[in-house]
């Protein structure tokens, strides 16, 4: 399966630079999601989730062979670091927004966080992807749940999707979710015209079915 994602990852992205900032609150779970992307997608380089610590600046995750250039940015989401987020905004694709989903009181704050990023002005394009991480928790609410919880008014235009599944192993939902940024970045290179995308969609359907 892997090389098969590889072989078509080279033919998808040829030559292209895709940045996709993961923001979320304190603890979502943002670093160990791209930890574990990087260690899926990255020749191990992933560091394991009990090495993760509080992020305090930047987390970079590259992504890349060839021909693929993906470019992750994790920022911290204790409540005094969220105002370096929006220096990352201009230069971003894409967004993954990481929930604990087993968290529900911290629900309202992931909310009016995420209602803060989506009313930036140089985020209106840029799609969504909303991981509702911690799926492996008996406390962690389904994504129909959380996407009631968060009753998102400002998605009524943009591209967006859930998804539900949990950073630890998430081997399928981490690729999921990959895939999904890739899909939505579709639309997104058609309102701004740029090259970024040509055949994501394909591509992830054909990933999604092996
Ligand atoms: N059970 C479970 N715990 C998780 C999962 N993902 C992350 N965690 C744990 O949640 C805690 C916070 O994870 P981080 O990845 O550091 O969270 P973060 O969103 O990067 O936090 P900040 O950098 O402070 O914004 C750690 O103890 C992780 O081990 C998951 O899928 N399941
Ligand atoms: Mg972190």
């Amino acid at each position: 399966m892997f090389s098969l994602f590889y072989g078509l990852w080279k033919h998808v992205f040829a030559k292209t630079e895709f940045r996709v900032i993961i923001l979320g609150v304190h603890k979502a779970g943002k670093t160990t999601f791209l930890e574990k992307l990087k260690s899926i997608y990255s020749k191990g380089e992933g560091l394991p989730h009990d090495r993760i610590v509080p992020t305090v600046g930047l987390n970079i995750g590259r992504i890349e062979d060839t021909n693929v250039k993906l470019v992750f940015w994790d920022l911290g989401g204790q409540l005094g670091l969220r105002t370096i987020w929006e220096k990352y905004y201009d230069e971003a694709h894409a967004i993954v927004y990481v929930i604990d989903s087993a968290s529900t009181s911290t629900f309202e704050d992931a909310k009016s966080a995420l209602e803060k990023v989506l009313r930036h002005e140089d985020l209106q394009e840029a799609p969504l992807l909303i991981f509702a991480n911690k799926q492996d928790l008996a406390a962690a609410v389904t994504e129909e749940e959380l996407d009631r919880h968060l009753h998102l008014k400002e998605l009524d235009e943009r591209p967006y999707m859930f998804v539900a599944g949990s950073a630890y192993d998430g081997k399928e939902s981490n690729l999921d979710a990959l895939g999904s940024v890739a899909v939505h970045t579709s639309s997104e290179c058609r309102n701004r015209g740029s090259s970024i995308c040509g055949m994501n969609k394909d591509f992830i359907f054909r990933i999604i079915q092996t």
